[in-house]
């Protein structure tokens, strides 16, 4: 069922950014997905990068697929919120579109590495919620990694080296959560999503009242 979480969201203040990291391949892009499914009116970020496309990825839906050439170009215009070069690749945040979603009161999920949250935490400290998606072990992680479409020896390999540097800045986010069994996973991740959502909107009808008790309204 398609649920937006709070039918009177969206006008009433400005987005969330929902950043969420893990090493890669403990589940950050499977949670994601669910979550945009129940929740109609959150956005995912799209964003640039260099790295070739796997199978059944689709330019603007997954990424925005760019050469090298046209990502330096970008970051020139100063086209993105943060960008980072992860696995030998870089990726991106556009500005404008984040800009865009969440002045419009969407939500907007961010898939970004542990630089990309430092960034976008620095940059818009009171918009951001981190999560941190931990795996259950090393093991299913490496076995994680293998199943998914298009992966080769040598890029579980380049992961699994990378997976403890990224795993070292778990404790900097607003939250962390094991992503074991799937749908356990996701009811956190969904309360996390409903509290913030929560926060926020009694800020705001707070500011409201307390103005009117002081007659400044
Ligand atoms: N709780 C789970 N139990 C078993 N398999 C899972 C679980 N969560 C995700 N997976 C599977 O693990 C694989 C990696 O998941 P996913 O692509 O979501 O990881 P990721 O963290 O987004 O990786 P990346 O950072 O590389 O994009 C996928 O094939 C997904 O279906
Ligand atoms: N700092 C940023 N990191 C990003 C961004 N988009 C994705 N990522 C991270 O890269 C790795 C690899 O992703 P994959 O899709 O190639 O498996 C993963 O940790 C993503 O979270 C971004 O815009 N900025």
């Amino acid at each position: 069922m398609s649920n937006s979480g709070h039918p009177k969201d969206r006008g009433e203040r400005r987005g969330l950014m929902l950043v969420i990291s893990s090493p890669s391949g403990a589940g950050k892009t499977t949670l994601a997905r669910k979550l945009m499914e129940e929740f109609s009116d959150i956005r995912l970020s799209v964003s640039a990068t260099t790295r070739p496309p796997r199978p059944g990825e689709k330019d603007g839906i997954d990424y925005h697929f760019k050469t090298v050439e046209e990502f330096r170009t970008m970051i020139r215009n100063r086209e993105f919120l943060e960008w980072a070069l992860v696995f030998d690749n870089l990726y991106g945040t556009p500005r404008a579109d984040t800009e865009a979603l969440l002045s419009d009161g969407h939500d907007v999920l961010f898939d970004v590495d542990w630089q990309g949250a430092d960034a976008l935490h620095d940059q818009m400290p009171r918009d951001v919620v981190s999560v941190f998606i931990l795996p259950p072990s090393i093991d299913a992680l490496q076995a994680r990694l293998a199943a998914r479409p298009g992966s080769t020896d040598e890029v579980v390999d380049r992961r699994m080296r990378d997976a403890k540097a990224e795993m070292r800045h778990w404790r900097r986010y607003d939250y962390a959560i094991v992503n074991d069994d799937l749908e356990v996973a996701y009811q956190r991740l969904k309360r996390i999503l409903l509290v913030e959502r929560l926060k926020r909107l009694r800020q705001l009808s707070l500011e409201d009242h307390v103005r009117k008790l002081m007659g400044e309204a």
